[in-house]
């Protein structure tokens, strides 16, 4: 069995990538964010706050005839952009790209930040991280994948975003149609929940790749590119006009700029991200300067390949593996 989504940019800037998913019966479609950075399906529900949820999709479990309450159950969960939601739990079924988990953790939020309530275009989170990092209590959770695994034609998913197109997610296979190049596989750690790895080096503007590794997790909820400062000033020493914003808190360039392609090498292969990539979006409407995808990851203490390098390849998550695969698209 296999299950295929397609994902959509929520706005010009490939801000976030959204994907609908089924939950209950009979189905309530709810757009979700996909996060290979975290372990929790969490969504706004029937209990968030109608101040906090107006303007959202809503999980009413009330309205599910498979909707089981998770008995003294609760989550709580912040982001690395210090966002956070919390709640309790149900358990229904959840179906993704026509492949139906019977019995997944729904957690339901009773409490969500201040990004999360402006941000009306998603109604929660899918996590596609490893299961120890879930935040259920007294029982961590297991993560819709994860559910799924065994019952997939092979316990692995890839994510194929692209740049103001439609994308997808597929579970159980792997489309090599959708890349130009062949996968470099490489260990995946996921000791700490995320799907970390290390790039054995990196280039600026297609020169030979270096041999300093680059120790990081592939996060599809994280919009940047976010490295050390040492690789982020060297690729930004070739824009001419690249300068650090503290109002935009990151780096910034006139529009016009023709940006130098970024490549690391994974798992034996190499991958290039075009400069175009790394022009990420107008510091405001209608600017000439434009907000850098590649910023420093000074600030977080780990290094992030977030949209901005995911965009540029086929990636396979494959837990039966341990191991992640990158492709050049
Ligand atoms: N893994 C990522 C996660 O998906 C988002 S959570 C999020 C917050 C507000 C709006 C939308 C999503 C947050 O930014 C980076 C890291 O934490």
């Amino acid at each position: 069995q296999t299950g295929s989504a397609n994902t959509n940019p929520s706005d010009s800037a490939d801000d976030e990538y959204i994907t609908n998913v089924s939950i209950g019966t009979p189905a309530q479609v709810l757009p979700l964010d996909f996060d290979t950075g975290s372990s929790d399906l969490w969504v706004f529900s029937s209990e968030t706050p109608k101040s906090s949820a107006s303007g959202h999709v809503t999980y009413s479990p009330s309205k599910s005839s498979t909707a089981k309450k998770l008995s003294g159950a609760s989550w709580s969960i912040t982001y690395g952009d210090h966002s956070s939601s919390s709640g309790d739990v149900y358990t229904d079924k959840v179906t993704v790209g026509g492949f139906s988990v019977s019995s997944q953790a729904v957690e339901s939020a009773t409490k969500v930040s201040t990004q999360f309530v402006q941000d009306t275009v998603i109604s929660g989170l899918l996590g596609l991280g490893f299961d120890v990092g879930n935040t259920v209590k007294p029982r961590a959770q297991k993560t819709w994948f994860s559910n799924a695994a065994n019952s997939l034609a092979q316990p692995l998913f890839t994510a194929d975003l692209k740049h103001q197109q439609t994308g997808s997610y597929n579970f159980g296979f792997i489309d090599t149609t959708l890349a130009k190049g062949p996968i470099g596989y490489t260990p995946a750690d996921g000791s700490e929940g995320y799907w970390g790895f290390t790039a054995t080096g990196y280039s600026v503007g297609g020169a030979k790749l270096n041999r300093n590794s680059i120790t990081g997790i592939a996060d599809t909820g994280t919009t940047l590119l976010l490295l050390d400062d040492d690789v982020v000033n060297a690729y930004y020493n070739n824009v001419e006009s690249a300068q650090y914003d503290d109002s935009q808190q990151g780096v910034v360039f006139d529009c016009s700029e023709d940006l130098p392609s970024f490549s690391f090498g994974v798992g034996g292969t190499t991958i290039t991200i075009p400069g175009s990539l790394i022009n990420l979006t107008p510091v405001s409407d209608g600017s000439s300067t434009c907000f850098g995808g590649l910023q420093s990851s000074a600030d977080i203490g780990i290094n992030i390949f977030g949209d901005v390098a995911l965009k540029a390849a086929l990636v396979v998550f494959d837990l039966g593996n341990e191991r992640l695969g990158w492709a050049q698209k």
